[in-house]
């Protein structure tokens, strides 16, 4: 039988472009919503169509169901700066929570039943113990966290109705790149760690920043669970089966591998990977940090039969470095 036409909002951002990647590759037909404020035209593989149109056009989303038999949303679209979050708290609920609220209603009046959304380990604020499963409470510490929060309590209120079910995939810190090279992180203006030390490692930038040497940890810095984009896409395309295969199902999954890496063990790695040390300098913290976020995967695995591929940190640092020197090329 052949495969329902998938919905792919954020489809030309970073995460978004692998998930149309594995869903491509698989064989299911996507479209791709994408206002391209942060993504590029060239993430998207030929053959899958790019309607450019902001997800809270609720009126514009209306036109694109009506010319698009979509089956099933995944939801990238969004802002995705924490700092930037904090000094505009008004556009990221705009942005992600008021556009969110705008692309539910038009997928319901289309008659959509399943959405999968990008939510974030920032729902849990700064946890006092790691690992953390899904039942931790949530307690953002910026404006982000709590526009992807408040989303999630939409898609839990909404789908107790019956309009549709949802899983909300809460992803720790993604990182990497497509293994063949056909995609990775290409956004200008990059504050990710690995992003930003691998722009160091090809001389994009004279040094990466280490924010915050005296935090409760074993080396002084932030501890974060490194995810590999590709795995985590594989994620969704298993959530995606879930979702179809359970109508009346849905879910919260934390995304991140059970691993704890600091800053400079991720610097550490990238120097091995690269074979010559990135210039380090060591600051101050940066506001909003908890010092260590690391998921319990345990019903990721149990719920979807997730099996990583590529979780080794060599493995991570090297796909995010060739794809930064492919774009310095
Ligand atoms: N990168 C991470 O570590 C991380 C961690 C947790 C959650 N997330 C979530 O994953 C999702 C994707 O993140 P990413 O890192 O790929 O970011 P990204 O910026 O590369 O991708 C987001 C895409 O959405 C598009 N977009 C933004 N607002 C839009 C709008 N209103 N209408 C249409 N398109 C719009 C952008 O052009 C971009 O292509 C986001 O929702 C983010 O909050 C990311
Ligand atoms: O140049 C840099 C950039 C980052 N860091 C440090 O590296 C760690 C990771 O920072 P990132 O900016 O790479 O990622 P965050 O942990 O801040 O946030 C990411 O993961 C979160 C969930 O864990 C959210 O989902 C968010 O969207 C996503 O950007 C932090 O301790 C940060 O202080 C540096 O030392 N120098």
């Amino acid at each position: 039988m052949s495969k329902p036409t998938i919905l792919v909002t954020g489809g030309a951002g970073y995460i978004g472009s692998h998930a149309v990647l594995a869903l491509h590759d698989a064989g299911w037909p996507v479209v791709v919503a994408d206002n391209l404020s942060n993504g590029r035209r060239e993430a998207i593989p030929d053959g899958v169509p790019l309607v450019e149109v902001d997800v809270g056009d609720a009126a514009a989303m209306a036109d694109l169901f009506a010319v698009h038999p979509i089956a099933a949303i995944m939801h990238f679209a969004g802002s995705i700066v924490v700092p930037d979050s904090v000094t505009d708290p008004h556009y990221y609920y705009r942005n992600n929570t008021v556009a969110s609220h705008a692309l539910i209603g038009a997928a319901m009046k289309a008659g959509i039943k399943h959405i999968l959304f990008s939510s974030t380990a920032a729902t849990y604020g700064a946890p006092e113990t790691v690992p953390l499963d899904e039942d931790n409470p949530t307690r953002p510490i910026n404006p982000y966290g709590w526009s992807k929060l408040m989303t999630e309590q939409m898609l839990r209120d909404i789908a107790a109705t019956g309009a549709f079910n949802y899983g909300a995939l809460r992803y720790f810190n993604v990182a990497g790149a497509d293994p063949q090279g056909r995609s990775g992180q290409a956004s200008k203006g990059a504050t990710h760690l690995l992003k930003v030390a691998c722009e160091a490692a090809v001389g994009k930038r004279s040094h990466v920043d280490v924010f915050g040497t005296d935090y409760p940890t074993p080396d002084g810095t932030c501890i974060r669970d490194y995810i590999h984009v590709s795995d985590l896409a594989a994620a969704h395309v298993l959530a995606l089966e879930a979702l179809i295969d359970s109508p009346s199902e849905s879910f919260t999954l934390n995304c991140g591998y059970g691993r704890g890496t600091s800053v400079l063990e991720m610097l550490d790695a990238l120097d091995a990977v690269n074979g010559s040390p990135v210039a380090r300098v060591m600051g101050e913290r940066r506001a909003g940090d908890p010092p260590q976020l690391v998921a319990s995967n345990r019903r990721l695995v149990e719920r979807l039969g997730w099996t990583p591929r590529f979780a080794d940190t060599a493995t991570i640092v090297r796909s995010a470095l060739e794809w930064e020197r492919r774009l310095a090329s």
